[in-house]
């Protein structure tokens, strides 16, 4: 009797990474249970064993010696099998040298590897989060050259074909600059018969410290009844271990990819993806040249429910300077004397949004497409729970009461958001102060069929005009610093159909099809350069928390994750190439 082991060795000593058929033969024998349990009682054994087979063609048969013309293959002690057993394996043996080379699907395997895997997959996300790489930080930039090393290692020690590639530095609004993290490229076979898919994501985090009202500390992975709290561990650090792992996996079982694997990791993604346009268009010939497809899983799902995502909202982020005295001042001593530039801040942003959420900023609204009726069944057809959404982020009234209009806003119209002012004062206590020169950062999440360079100028003519109204001897500035286009797919393209057939096999349920309201700035340039074809795949939950306190990736999603993505690939490789 044969031990799994034992047949992988067997297959293992001819390299044929079981494309040989007399390797599949082997594996599927084992995989039938017709090798490797004992003999029925009473069953005759009808053969010793499969003794020589020559394979037409075929230069390596599973521990085959060559002598000569003839190839022997060694006594499979072990193989035996009762009469019974010999329809059965017939049919293994027709399936096997069916014309399609990569028809084995071992998923149980993969599976299974998975599961018993998982400590160490928890393991090496706790080694991710422990680096602080956020990138919005120059301060923190040595953590995030860290932690795309520590990813080049990673892959490299897979046995990747992996860059480093660097990308130049950062302008800083001081003038100065500083290097940009490097863009890690990596590629798992590069057979043409197969399709390649591209997997993209990043490793760089949102700030995040205890003080904001972490329960843990953010930089330590911790593990509370199955969820793993801390920063970047959905967004997007377990997602991209999730696609590693899938390799690894097959590795690990000496199971042949199904399809050719590349891989571009950035550290600039939070901050709107510096560098990596230029990156892209640099690699459209070379690295881009053979891919097939771009896979991204830096989303999450709507509900409990597993979903595909087919499109992302695009982001402009603004800073508005407002600057007045020469230092910040007294505001007993000055109050009432000095014209302050919290005050013209505060007033000019009050101009951006109006309460129910209408953009006010000239020319914005006009540009959104329309929602057609399709989409608003699409929408209508969702399950999404208001009441659990309003609890989830604990709020008492929404900004819509209906489900569409919720959706829609989420997804698929422009919204402004201010994110805070630099330079006030925001510490603890109370400080009795006029700040000289503060700068606000608000951003506008940008939908079809917006322009982002559009949008800077009608967005800055209106400021500089509200401004101005106020016939204020203070300065303002105006500098669009993220301009990130939205990006949206065609749900009937067939990566979508193979999307919704490895999440039914994983899930044994349909995905939600829906949208991102969040943005991935380098999606649109993905496609605009390189002309193919985008699935996003999100294995984060809903409640994730990302950008927020307490991010948590569950465990179940890590790992049924990683099984998603290995039957993922599986139905990757059956689609016909573009
Ligand atoms: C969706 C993705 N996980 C994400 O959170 N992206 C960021 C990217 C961004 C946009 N502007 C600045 N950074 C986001 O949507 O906020």
């Amino acid at each position: 009797m044969h031990s799994f082991l034992e047949l992988d060795q067997l297959c293992h000593n001819c390299a044929c990474q079981r494309e040989n058929v007399i390797c599949q033969l082997a594996w599927l024998l084992f995989r039938k249970g017709l090798t490797s349990r004992p003999f029925p009682s009473g069953g005759e054994p009808v053969t010793g064993g499969i003794k020589t087979l020559s394979v037409p063609g075929d230069s390596s048969p599973v521990g085959s010696e060559d002598k000569g013309n003839i190839k022997e293959v060694p006594n499979l002690q072990g193989y035996e099998m009762t009469i019974w057993q010999l329809p059965s394996m017939l049919l293994v043996f027709i399936s096997s040298v069916s014309p399609h080379p990569h028809h084995l699907f071992e998923y149980d395997e993969l599976s299974q590897y998975v599961d018993s895997h998982q400590e160490e997959y928890v393991q090496t996300l706790r080694d991710w989060v422990a680096v602080e790489s956020d990138s919005s930080d120059v301060l923190r930039r040595p953590d995030c050259h860290r932690m795309m090393d520590m990813t080049a290692e990673k892959l490299q020690a897979m046995g990747g074909k992996v860059e480093l590639v660097d990308i130049g530095v950062q302008e800083l609004p001081d003038g100065k600059t500083v290097a940009l993290p490097k863009v890690v490229t990596a590629q798992f076979g590069n057979d043409p018969s197969k399709q390649t898919v591209c997997v993209y994501g990043h490793v760089d985090v949102q700030p995040a410290k205890l003080e904001d009202g972490w329960t843990t500390e953010p930089y330590n992975l911790t593990d509370i009844n199955g969820n793993l709290y801390g920063r970047g561990a959905s967004d997007n650090k377990a997602p991209v271990l999730a696609w590693i792992h899938t390799v690894e996996v097959y590795q690990a079982l000496s199971i042949d990819l199904p399809v050719n694997v590349k891989f571009i990791i950035e550290g600039m993604e939070e901050t709107g993806s510096n560098g990596l346009d230029a990156m892209i268009v640099a690699q459209r010939d070379t690295f881009f040249s053979d891919v097939d497809y771009i896979i991204i899983s830096d989303c999450g799902w709507l509900s409990r429910r597993p979903a595909l995502t087919y499109g992302t909202r695009g982001n402009c982020y603004f800073f508005a300077e407002v600057e007045g005295p020469k230092q910040d001042l007294h505001s007993g001593v000055y109050g009432g004397t000095v014209i302050e530039p919290m005050t013209d801040l505060i007033g000019i942003l009050d101009t951006l949004i109006s309460p129910s959420g209408k953009i006010l900023i000239p020319g914005i609204r006009e540009a959104v497409a329309s929602l057609s009726d399709e989409e608003w069944k699409m929408y209508q057809d969702i399950e999404f729970d208001i009441e659990s959404f309003k609890s989830k982020i604990g709020v008492s009234q929404l900004m819509y009461s209906n489900k569409v209009d919720l959706l829609a806003h989420r997804w698929r119209y422009p919204t402004v958001t201010i994110h805070g002012i630099e330079g006030g004062f925001s510490g603890p206590g109370s400080k009795t102060v006029i700040p000289a020169k503060v700068i606000a950062k608000f951003s506008i999440r940008q939908v079809p069929n917006m322009d982002p360079a559009v949008v800077k100028k009608q967005v800055t003519d209106y400021l500089n005009s509200v401004f101005a109204k106020r016939k204020s001897p203070n300065k303002l500035k105006v500098t669009m610093i993220i301009g990130a286009k939205p990006w949206l797919a065609d749900t009937k393209h067939p990566l979508y159909e193979a999307g919704k057939a490895a999440v039914k096999r994983v899930f044994n349920v349909e995905p939600d099809l829906i949208r991102e309201g969040g943005t991935i700035p380098i999606a649109k340039t993905f496609e605009d350069v390189t002309g193919k074809s985008i699935i996003m795949m999100p294995i984060g939950g809903f409640d994730d928390g990302l950008h927020s306190q307490n991010e948590k990736m569950s465990r179940y999603n890590y790992i049924e994750g990683t099984k998603l993505f290995i039957a993922y690939l599986h139905e990757v490789a059956h689609l016909k190439k573009d």
